[in-house]
């Protein structure tokens, strides 16, 4: 479904026009399949969220390509409606401006297929699917709990009924409590709609609990390909480290 092909990505050092670029992703390859959670688990720098922005066609690669269902991420045509995000920073992923209702309705606003009574009750039906009360539409970010918000961005990112959500460090910022009933949530969610996730992380826990298999990323390359159940044979180092820190704990 979503096919990563040969990826190479650089950036000039100082982020400026100026410099010698670094390569952050390097010949990266691989497959998400439909309906299936893939994870992207790396340290910090690795590359991860750089890979996210290729998946959503927000940035392009310099060599290789993004396809979904056989077609370029980089046309907007492509993905609009079909792919969509969730990002670690709930607070600035919502308008301060607008309330939820507001929030929500930004994605579907786009459909020509919905009448304006059918968009506010999806609206209704989005908020109790992420375990919010209707009520919720008129509330405004800052009146909203991390964990509160974050449902209003995953109702936001269902609202087109992708086919496809790249989560990016998605319940990260959460307490631990929350987090968990984030990821039962996304469980749930994923079932009911029929989607794939790109979950992107670097909690292996949250990524064993949701993901099907994982992809570990160590300097921009693809390390190791494996499959959650088997991850206590897990040949790379880092993957290695992050479970004997979870033993210990
Ligand atoms: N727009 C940019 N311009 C210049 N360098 C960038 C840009 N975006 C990312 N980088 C660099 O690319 C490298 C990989 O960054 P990226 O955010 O993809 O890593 P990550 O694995 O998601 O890290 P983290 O887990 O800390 O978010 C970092 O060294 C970062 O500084």
């Amino acid at each position: 479904m979503l096919n990563v092909v040969n990826v190479d990505k650089s950036y000039k050092a100082d982020g400026m026009f100026t410099g010698k670029p670094r390569k952050i992703l390097k010949n990266v390859s691989f497959e998400c399949f439909s309906g299936e959670c893939l994870g992207i688990l790396g340290e910090s720098g690795s590359g991860k969220s750089t890979l996210g922005r290729l998946l959503l066609g927000l940035e392009k690669p310099d060599r290789g390509s993004v396809l979904f269902e056989g077609k370029n991420v980089i046309h907007r045509t492509v993905r609009k409606g079909k792919l969509s995000a969730v990002f670690q920073d709930y607070t600035s992923s919502i308008h301060p401006m607008f309330t939820v209702e507001q929030a929500i309705l930004e994605p579907l606003n786009a459909q020509q297929s919905l009448s304006r009574s059918e968009k506010r009750s999806k609206v209704d039906l989005l908020l109790t699917q992420v375990g919010l009360d209707p009520a919720y539409k008129s509330k405004y970010a800052h009146e909203l709990s991390g964990g509160e918000a974050q449902r209003v961005c995953i109702a936001r990112a269902i609202s087109t009924e992708p086919r496809c959500i790249v989560l990016d460090e998605a319940v990260s910022s959460l307490d631990v409590s929350v987090q968990i009933q984030v990821l039962k949530l996304l469980k749930q969610l994923k079932q009911l709609y029929a989607m794939s996730y790109i979950f992107i992380t670097h909690d292996i826990m949250a990524a064993s609990y949701i993901c099907d298999r994982i992809l570990v990323v160590k300097d921009g390359q693809i390390e190791e390909t494996i499959r959650v159940e088997n991850l206590k044979e897990a040949k790379s180092a880092y993957t290695q480290r992050l479970l004997k820190s979870l033993i210990s704990f």
